[in-house]
C-alpha cells in the first residue's frame, strides 16, 4: 500500500538504522525523492506501515472508504513535502541529533509496543487527519456503532502512547541540552515542562497544537535552506519602438514627408500648388485664383533671388514653397490651412524657405498690420534674418522691425507701435513683419499698449527645438494665447470708445463683444495664423511637439536619402540629417597633446595661404576661448614659420564682446581678414558665415545638437567644407557612443597624428606655455 514511499529489497545495504527494522533491509525508493532526509523519512513511514501490519482484515465499507480517504490525504501530504524539499546531495547529509535521539526513544516505544509507533510528523499527520476523519465518524456513527467505538478505543490508546512519548522525549532533550547553557536550558526546561504539564491537562486540539509546534520546530533545525522566493510582481515590458513612437504622436506627423537633400528645382521651373479649400463638405483644390490674389513667385522675387546668385531652390525650399506661395493673404472661411513642421540639415536654406513666402504673401496687403512672426532664439540670428527680410522686400512697401532688448523698451515700443494713447481694439501696428527674442516679445506683449497679435497670419519659430526647450516665462504658451480671441468674451469697460478706424482681427470679434453668434449651429470666425517651425534637430519628440497644438500639421523631413531610412519611426529620437557637402574627422589623443595636436592641425593640415581656407575653433567656455586665444597668438610669436606661410590673423568671439565688436569680427572674418576665430557656442547655431572651410570642435560638444549645429557652421549652402573633432582620451568612448547613437559614427574618420609630427613645434610651443604661465600670473 506504502511502496510508493518505501521499498524492501534484501540486496540493498541498510538504509536506516537497523532498529527500525532489524529483519528487513530499507531503502529509499526513487519515487521517495531525495529531496527528504533519510531518517525523517523513515521515521515518518515506519509506524504507518506498522499499523497497515496490524489493521484486521475483514473491514466495513465505512472503514475501507475512511482508509482510502486517509491514503489520499497522505499521498497528497508526501507529495506536497517533495515539492517542497531541495535537492540535497545525499552523501552531505548528516544525521540529526535531536532525531537520533528522538529514534532512540521511538525504538524502545516500537519494541514495546509491537510495532504501534509513530513518529511525530506522522502523530502530526495522523492528528489532521483524525480530525477531518471525526466528522465523517459522526455522520456514519449510526451505521457502524461498533466499529465506532473500536475507534475511538484506539484513538484513547493512541493518545495515551503520544503522551508518554512526548514525556520521553523531552527527558531526552534536557539530557542532551545539559552542556549547553544552563540558564538558558532551565528557561527552556520550564517552558517546555509547563508545556508539557499544560498539553497534558488539555484537550486533543491542544495537544495537536503543541504537537505542530514541536514537529515544527525540529523541522527548523533539521529543515534545508528556505525555498527560492516567488518572483515579485514586474511592470509589463515596455512597448514596441513602433507603438512607443506613435503614442502621442499627432496625426500628420505619422505621414511625414521625406524629401531627398540633393533635390533642385531651378526657379524659372517652379510651380505652385493649387489653394485647397473645402466647398459643400468636399475638398477642392482652386487652381485659378478666385479671390483675385495672384499666387506663386512674383518676377520681382525672381529678380531678387538671381540678384543674390540664387538659381535654383534647395530641397527645403522646394518641398515647402509650392505649398506656402499657394496660401493666400485672407483666407476664405474654408480654406485648409495647415501648420507646418520642418526639419533640414544646416546650411540647408531655411530662412530662405519661410522668408520668400511671407515677403510674397504680405506684399500683397494693402494697410499695416502686424502678420508675421518669426522667434529666434539669440541676438545674432534676429539680425541674420531681418538683414535676409529687408534684401527680399525692397520695393514692396513692407515695414520690418525687431525687439531684442538690444536697444532701449522705449525705442522698440516706438518702432513697434504707431499709436500708443488711444485704446484700441484692433491695436496699432507700424510693422508688418517682426522678428523677436522670446523674452523681449514677452515684455512687450504684457507692457506695450495695443501691440496685439491678433492678426498674425504667420507664427515661425526658427531653431524651433532650442525655443521649445526654452520655458522663459512659458512663452509659447503665452504667444499662443495672445494670437487666439479671448474666451469667454472681453467685457468693455463702459468708457471705453470705439473708434472707427479701429480694425478688429474678423476672428477676435465675438471675442472682444462686438458680434454675437445668434445661433449654436454658427461656427465661429477661424483664426487665419498658421504655425512654421524650422531647425536641423527639430524635436522628434512627440510629446513636445503635442503641446504646441498645431493644426492639421505638416511634417518635412529633409534628408539625405543614401545613408537614412525614410520612415519616421527610424527618424524618432536623436537621428540628424547633415550636409552632403561636410567631411568629418576625429583625433583621438592624450590630453597632455591636445594643444599641440590643435597646432600641428592649424599649420600643417590647413592651408591658409588658400585666401579660401579660414577655420572656426569652438571651446566649451568663454574662459577656454580666452586662454586658446592667447596661447595661440604667443605660440604665433615663437614660431619660425618659412618665407611662403603666411601669418594667421586668429581673433577671439564670445559674448564678452560689445555687440559692434562682434559685428566687425564676423565682418573681418566673412571678407578674408580673420583666419581663425576662436570661440564658444555663441555662434554655433543658426549664424550664416559663408565659406567657412573648417570647423573645429577643440572641446568636444555636449550632446548631439551642439555637434550638429558647430559643424554646420561649415558646408553650408553645397560648398564643401571639413569639420574636425578633437577628443581625449577619456572622452573617446562618450564621444562614440554619443555618435553611434545618432548612427553617425561611421561618417567621422579617425586621423592618427604621430608623435614624431609634433616635434617642429614643441620648442615654440613650450615658450608660448611659459608666456601664459606668466601672463595669468601676473593677471592674479
Ligand atoms: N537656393 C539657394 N541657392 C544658393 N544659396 C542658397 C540657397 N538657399 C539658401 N542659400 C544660402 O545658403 C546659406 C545657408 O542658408 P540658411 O542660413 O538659411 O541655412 P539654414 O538651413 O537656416 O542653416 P542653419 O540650420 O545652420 O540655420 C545662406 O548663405 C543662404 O544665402
Amino acid at each position: 500500500m506504502f511502496s510508493n514511499h518505501l521499498t524492501f529489497d534484501e540486496n540493498q545495504p541498510e538504509a536506516g538504522p537497523s532498529h527500525f527494522n532489524s529483519n528487513t533491509n530499507i531503502s529509499i525508493s526513487a519515487s521517495a525523492g531525495p529531496s527528504i532526509h533519510p531518517d525523517r523519512l523513515a521515521l515518518n513511514n515506519l509506524p504507518i506501515e506498522s499499523n497497515e501490519i496490524k489493521k484486521p482484515k475483514n473491514k466495513s465499507e465505512a472503514q475501507k472508504n475512511r482508509e482510502k480517504k486517509k491514503l489520499k490525504k497522505r499521498r497528497k501530504l508526501e507529495k506536497a513535502k517533495k515539492a517542497a524539499a531541495p535537492k540535497i546531495n545525499k552523501k552531505e547529509w548528516k544525521s540529526d541529533p535531536v532525531l537520533e535521539a528522538l529514534k532512540r526513544s521511538n525504538n524502545k516505544s516500537l519494541d514495546d509496543t509491537n510495532g504501534k509507533k509513530e513518529n511525530d510528523d506522522e502523530d502530526d499527520d495522523d492528528e489532521d487527519e483524525d480530525e477531518d476523519d471525526e466528522s465523517l465518524e459522526k455522520d456514519e456513527t449510526k451505521l457502524d456503532e461498533e466499529n465506532e467505538k473500536e475507534r475511538k478505543r484506539k484513538e484513547k490508546r493512541e493518545k495515551r502512547e503520544k503522551r508518554e512519548r512526548k514525556e520521553k522525549r523531552r527527558i531526552e532533550r534536557e539530557n542532551q541540552n545539559q552542556n549547553q547553557d544552563q540558564n538558558q536550558n532551565q528557561e527552556n526546561q520550564v517552558e517546555e515542562e509547563n508545556n508539557e504539564d499544560s498539553i497534558m491537562d488539555q484537550d486533543q486540539d491542544q495537544i495537536e497544537d503543541v504537537n505542530v509546534n514541536e514537529i515544527e520546530e525540529l523541522n527548523k533545525e533539521d529543515s534545508p535552506p528556505p525555498l527560492e522566493a516567488f518572483p515579485l510582481p514586474r511592470s509589463a515590458p515596455a512597448p514596441a519602438p513602433e507603438i512607443l513612437a506613435k503614442q502621442g504622436l499627432p496625426s500628420g506627423l505619422e505621414n511625414a514627408e521625406f524629401i531627398d537633400q540633393s533635390l533642385r528645382i531651378e526657379l524659372n521651373d517652379f510651380k505652385v500648388l493649387p489653394t485647397r479649400t473645402i466647398l459643400n463638405d468636399k475638398h477642392v483644390d482652386e487652381e485659378n485664383n478666385v479671390s483675385g490674389e495672384t499666387k506663386g513667385l512674383s518676377e520681382r522675387m525672381k529678380g531678387k533671388l538671381k540678384e543674390n546668385g540664387i538659381n535654383d531652390f534647395f530641397a527645403v525650399q522646394a518641398a515647402i514653397l509650392p505649398e506656402l506661395l499657394s496660401l493666400r493673404l485672407l483666407p476664405l472661411q474654408y480654406d485648409i490651412l495647415n501648420d507646418y513642421l520642418i526639419s533640414a540639415p544646416t546650411g540647408s536654406g531655411k530662412t530662405l524657405a519661410y522668408a520668400i513666402p511671407i515677403i510674397e504673401i504680405l506684399s500683397k496687403r494693402i494697410t499695416t498690420k502686424l502678420r508675421a512672426l518669426i522667434v529666434l532664439p539669440t541676438r545674432e540670428l534676429v539680425t541674420q534674418v531681418r538683414d535676409t527680410l529687408e534684401m527680399l522686400s525692397r520695393g514692396t512697401g513692407l515695414t520690418i522691425g525687431s525687439v531684442t532688448g538690444q536697444n532701449s523698451f522705449a525705442q522698440e515700443q516706438a518702432q513697434l507701435i504707431a499709436d500708443m494713447e488711444t485704446p484700441l481694439l484692433g491695436g496699432s501696428s507700424k510693422l508688418d513683419i517682426l522678428i523677436a527674442t522670446p523674452g523681449r516679445l514677452m515684455d512687450h506683449l504684457t507692457s506695450t499698449p495695443n501691440f496685439t497679435l491678433q492678426h498674425l497670419r504667420f507664427l515661425i519659430i526658427d531653431e524651433a527645438d532650442r525655443l521649445l526647450n526654452q520655458s522663459f516665462q512659458n512663452w509659447l504658451s503665452s504667444v499662443l494665447s495672445f494670437i487666439n480671441p479671448p474666451d469667454p468674451p472681453r467685457q468693455l469697460s463702459k468708457d471705453f470708445k470705439y473708434q472707427p478706424w479701429d480694425k478688429v482681427a474678423p476672428a477676435w470679434q465675438e471675442g472682444l463683444g462686438l458680434i454675437e453668434r445668434n445661433e449654436e449651429w454658427q461656427e465661429p470666425i477661424p483664426i487665419v495664423c498658421q504655425k512654421l517651425l524650422f531647425s536641423a534637430t527639430l524635436t522628434r519628440d512627440p510629446q513636445k511637439v503635442a503641446t504646441l497644438n498645431l493644426n492639421l500639421p505638416k511634417y518635412f523631413i529633409i534628408q539625405s536619402f543614401t545613408d537614412s531610412k525614410n520612415n519616421l519611426i527610424e527618424n524618432i529620437g536623436e537621428k540628424f540629417s547633415f550636409p552632403l557637402t561636410l567631411i568629418e574627422k576625429m583625433i583621438i589623443l592624450p590630453s597632455n597633446l591636445k594643444l599641440l595636436n590643435l597646432i600641428h592641425l592649424l599649420y600643417f593640415y590647413i592651408n591658409f595661404n588658400n585666401e579660401k581656407e579660414n577655420c572656426l575653433i569652438f571651446t566649451k567656455s568663454i574662459e577656454n576661448s580666452e586662454r586658446l586665444i592667447k596661447l595661440l597668438e604667443f605660440f604665433k610669436d615663437a614660431f619660425i614659420i618659412n618665407s611662403l606661410s603666411k601669418r594667421l590673423n586668429i581673433k577671439v568671439y564670445n559674448s564678452e564682446l560689445k555687440l559692434n565688436e562682434r559685428k566687425l569680427i564676423l565682418n573681418d572674418f566673412i571678407n578674408g581678414k580673420i583666419n581663425i576665430l576662436v570661440c564658444s557656442d555663441l555662434i554655433s547655431r543658426g549664424i550664416d558665415l559663408p565659406c567657412v572651410s573648417n570647423v573645429i570642435s577643440y572641446d568636444i560638444p555636449i550632446d548631439i545638437r551642439k555637434y550638429v549645429h558647430r559643424v554646420g557652421r561649415t558646408a553650408r549652402a553645397g560648398r564643401i567644407g571639413t569639420a574636425w573633432t578633437i577628443v581625449e582620451k577619456q572622452e573617446a568612448l562618450h564621444f562614440k557612443s554619443m555618435m553611434n547613437n545618432a548612427g553617425h559614427l561611421k561618417s567621422i574618420k579617425k586621423v592618427k597624428i604621430k608623435e614624431d609630427d609634433l616635434v617642429d613645434y614643441k620648442e615654440s610651443y613650450e615658450i608660448a606655455m611659459r608666456r601664459l604661465k606668466e601672463y595669468y600670473s601676473r593677471d592674479t
